[in-house]
């Protein structure tokens, strides 16, 4: 049982968080048709590709500041129901603009579902501007400037998420470029659906403190090594690599592997109920598919808010909440 135990999330992706039934309510409000995406309460996909197609075609059911502040809101009051003390979400300024919000407006209704949440439970958020693979290298750029513009105290971060089998890393360092020299945190999905490859890609072209998933860095012990070697903090969600077949089984999962060799881990449920999983069944399983006790789970979550992209001033009042 880890009920008992403080949480914190580094990667989950906002419009990912979404719940099946929020999204139907929302789907009749706006007389959209889902009916290919979602059936009998579930997100419907078969495959990476058909995931982010699913993805991207919820996330258009939610269209306005208010739904926006709702959705956060849900979420982050889940969250604090299982005792989780921050959460940084993914967001994506970009799918605000594709459904005619505008990149303000969908962050703007964001913060409103943040402020609501706090008052309530006291939960500490921070946003992560994502730019999307396969919404090709300009439209990260765009994401970037958005971020680094933003002036926004609540941005704290920039990803890189999406089509990981879409270019190479390189192709998209001037984004990164941007963010960093905004001051923004950096992390990026690498080592999901490509090989270790695509992790010392990530190393080389951007220099993130982070990297999310990073898993398949397994399949290369020097850069395993590299990796502990750098301190490069990895945001793995076992329950999302099972569901997508990164791996076959949790037996099979290099979680501990990459733990005992020294990487700096966290866990994290990225998109939970398109993978059938939650934040609280992901400490679930780092207890009982991987055999944690209470004191190794404690430090991946120390962890992650030593890796949080806050001010330290945060950063202090989270571990002594710890
Ligand atoms: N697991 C994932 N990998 C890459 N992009 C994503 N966008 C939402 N979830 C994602
Ligand atoms: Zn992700």
């Amino acid at each position: 049982m880890t009920s008992h135990l403080k949480k914190v999330e580094l990667h989950c992706h906002l419009e990912g968080a979404a719940p099946p039934v929020l999204t139907a309510a929302q789907a009749r409000k706006y007389g959209v048709d889902i009916s290919a995406q979602l059936r009998d309460g579930a997100y419907v996909w078969h495959d990476f590709a058909s995931f982010l197609e699913c993805y991207d075609k919820v996330s258009e059911v939610y269209r306005t500041e208010e739904d926006y502040a709702l959705l956060t809101e849900t979420y982050l009051d889940e969250l604090a129901g299982i005792n989780t003390i921050y959460s940084e979400l993914i967001v994506s300024p970009d799918h605000g603009k594709r459904i005619g919000l505008g990149a303000d407006a969908y962050i703007s209704g964001i913060c409103e579902g943040i402020r609501r949440a706090r008052e309530k439970s006291g939960i500490e958020a921070r946003l992560i501007v994502t730019g999307e693979r396969h919404f090709g290298p300009e439209s990260v750029v765009g994401a970037a400037e958005y971020a680094a513009k933003a002036g926004n105290p609540l941005i704290t971060g920039f990803n890189l998420a999406g089509e990981e089998r879409m270019g190479r890393v390189a192709d998209y360092a001037r984004a990164f470029d941007i963010a960093r020299d905004a001051g923004l945190g950096l992390t990026i999905h690498a080592g999901e659906v490509c090989g270790a490859f695509s992790v010392a890609d990530a190393l080389d072209a951007v220099r993130p403190s982070r990297i999310g998933h990073g898993v398949r860095a397994i399949e290369d012990l020097d850069l395993v090594k590299r990796l502990a070697d750098l301190g490069t903090v990895l945001e793995i969600c076992p329950g999302s690599n099972i569901a997508l077949g990164v791996f076959p089984d949790f037996a099979s999962h290099p979680l501990r592997h990459l733990k005992e060799a020294g990487v700096r881990v966290t866990i994290s449920s990225d998109d939970p109920p398109f993978f059938h999983t939650s934040l609280k069944r992901e400490y679930e399983l780092a207890a009982g598919a991987f055999g944690f006790g209470d004191a190794e789970i404690d430090a991946m979550t120390r962890t992650a808010i030593e890796a949080a992209f806050v001010d330290n001033e945060t950063r202090k009042a989270l571990l002594a909440r710890l």
